[in-house]
């Protein structure tokens, strides 16, 4: 019987970090082989299920990721965009599957991952949820069905420690409608609206964020014209979702050829 692929976490004790955690020692298909924190964590050195409030893992934490991932088939990395990006240096040494789930990267952070996934199988995307993923097919649908009557508004709400914005699930909502449109998000993008801005310019794509108290992750596209609105939604209540289609494109980039995936590709929508 082949093994089952050995899965590292990075970010181990993050808001993701420790669902994923939980995630991949409770999957039959998957096993948890390592768990990666920032250098001088608390938890290093600690047994990973011991330092979440509970029971051994036999998994300690290390600030070692390169030895960690050399003996692993796959690393989950929620954690921050630098982090990731010597992550994806360390995946690629090792030759295993980097699921990113981070967000919040620049354009030249983007850039910088290709080189690595030339040796290893990267999947990333600012949403692993099978909700999300599906609505980005079906933003791109109804954007295509609709003219510029219609001004498209991404709307997202997080939780009051998310660093970044938009989120990554909007910027992909974005990119969904534009692509629907046939036109470049970057040249329609209007983000951060504030004092005297003018009437809204046709074709645009906007962007809106709330940031409050526990709000797990909420995304709404607006297509709005003259006498109505449609509005497609997505809420997640539980960052389970998030764990789970992380772990599915761990397991489902075995064997893959080296290359950029994303969720769309892992979920076959
Ligand atoms: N793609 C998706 O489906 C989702 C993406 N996210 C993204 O995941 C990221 C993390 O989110 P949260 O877990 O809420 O944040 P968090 O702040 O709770 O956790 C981040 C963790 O990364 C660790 N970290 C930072 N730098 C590190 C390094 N160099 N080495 C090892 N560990 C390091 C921190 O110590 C912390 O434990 C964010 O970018 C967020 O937007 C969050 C949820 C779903
Ligand atoms: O930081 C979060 O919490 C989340 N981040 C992702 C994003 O930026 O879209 C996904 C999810 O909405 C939760």
């Amino acid at each position: 019987m082949t093994q089952l692929p050995g899965i590292v976490i990075t970010g181990a004790s993050g808001r993701m970090g420790q669902m994923l955690i939980r995630t991949v020692a409770g999957s039959a298909k998957a096993r948890l082989v390592g768990a990666v924190e920032r250098t001088g964590h608390s938890w290093i050195g600690q047994d990973v299920g011991v330092a979440m409030g509970g029971a051994e893992l036999g998994v300690s934490v290390t600030a070692d990721a390169a030895d960690a991932f050399s003996k692993a088939q796959a690393v989950i990395d929620f954690t921050a965009p630098e982090a990731t990006l010597d992550f994806a240096a360390y995946a690629a040494q090792a030759g295993i599957v980097h699921v990113i789930g981070t967000t919040g990267f620049s354009d030249s952070q983007l850039e910088a991952l290709k080189p690595a996934a030339q040796a290893a199988v990267i999947v990333r995307a600012g949403n692993m949820s099978l909700g999300v993923n599906l609505l980005t097919q079906l933003t791109r649908k109804v954007a295509a069905a609709l003219d510029e009557d219609f001004d498209i508004e991404v709307v997202e709400s997080h939780h009051n420690q998310k660093v970044d914005a938009p989120s990554g699930t909007a910027l992909m909502l974005g990119q969904a409608a534009a692509d629907g449109r046939g036109v470049a998000l970057a040249d329609v993008s209007d983000r951060g609206r504030d004092g005297i801005t003018g009437a809204r310019k046709r074709g645009d794509i906007g962007f809106a964020v709330i940031r409050g108290g526990d709000i797990v992750g909420e995304h709404d596209v607006m297509f709005a014209a003259a006498g109505e609105r449609i509005i497609l939604r997505h809420i997640a209540t539980d960052r389970l979702v998030f764990a789970r289609g992380a772990l599915k494109a761990a397991v489902w980039g075995q064997g893959k050829t080296p290359g950029e995936y994303d969720m769309i590709d892992v979920l076959g929508l």
